[in-house]
């Protein structure tokens, strides 16, 4: 049985964030997911979880300022101890709202860094992070993310998520497997689900072009929910797409 997570950064953009889970809920979602919801507090966060009857099935570790174009801070040798308290900070939080799982953004490699020393100083973050978490029984995850949206983001294919997690070397590191950013990377995307399927997580949707909701584009979203379902896979689907009109009115896609 396939369960679909709504992404309450983009879905819903007409209300508030925290009314956004009250809209999920009377679309018939049983779970939610974000960027990060750290503006509030957590007990805030259970709350309107409790009273929408929600699961919170993600969220990502804090990424630095995202206004201001920070995607993770996870590769920055600078912000190593930044880092490091903010793995912290997730736990509390999904300690609070009974998240299993959270999400590291690797960042955005600044120009004219050396990838060396971004790479060396995410495997040992991600060291640190992975044990951490697993101390407090929670999942973290590494997502490959395209170069088009998002250029300059260091961790861009499934290949690249392997080898970094070839060297990080603990059981508790998995893939966020985002078919909308895997299609513009390097398409394959039943092949490489049923290769991969044992180390992913969570996964996301979006067609591209535009990251609109499935049946906008040129993934074939029913066959991947077939491969899904055929595969035993037991993890959320994050509905994490920018609809292309109403959010209420952009969920032919959810199969029967
Ligand atoms: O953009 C994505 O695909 C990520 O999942 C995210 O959380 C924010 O960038
Ligand atoms: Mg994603």
């Amino acid at each position: 049985m396939l369960r679909f997570s709504a992404n309450l950064s983009m879905l819903y953009p007409q209300h508030a964030f925290l009314d956004r889970f009250a809209a999920a809920a009377a679309d018939g979602f049983k779970g939610v997911e974000y960027v990060g919801a750290y503006d509030y507090p957590a007990t805030q966060i259970a709350d309107v979880l409790r009273e929408n009857g929600l699961t919170q099935a993600l969220f990502n570790l804090p990424v630095g300022d995202w206004v201001a174009g920070e995607r993770g801070i996870a590769c920055l040798p600078e912000r190593r101890d930044e880092f490091r308290s903010s793995v912290d900070q997730a736990i509390g939080y999904a300690y609070e709202t009974g998240c299993k799982q959270v999400n590291c953004l690797a960042g955005i490699a600044p120009s004219g860094a050396d990838r060396d020393e971004l790479e060396t100083t995410l495997v040992s973050n991600l060291q640190f992070a992975a044990a951490r978490f697993a101390d407090a029984g929670i999942k973290l995850l590494l997502e490959p993310i395209n170069t088009k949206d998002m250029p300059g983001y260091l961790i861009n294919t499934t290949d690249h998520y392997e080898a970094i997690a070839a060297r990080v070397g603990s059981d508790n590191l998995y893939l966020q497997y985002d078919f909308y950013h895997m299609q513009i990377m390097q398409g394959d995307l039943i092949r490489t689900l049923e290769r991969l399927q044992p180390r992913i997580a969570h996964v996301q949707i979006a067609d591209n072009p535009g990251r609109h909701e499935p049946g906008t584009g040129e993934i074939n979203y029913a066959n991947i929910f077939t491969a899904l379902s055929r595969l035993g896979y037991a993890g959320w689907i994050g509905a994490e797409y920018r609809p292309s009109g109403d959010t209420s009115s952009s969920f032919g896609w959810v199969p029967e």
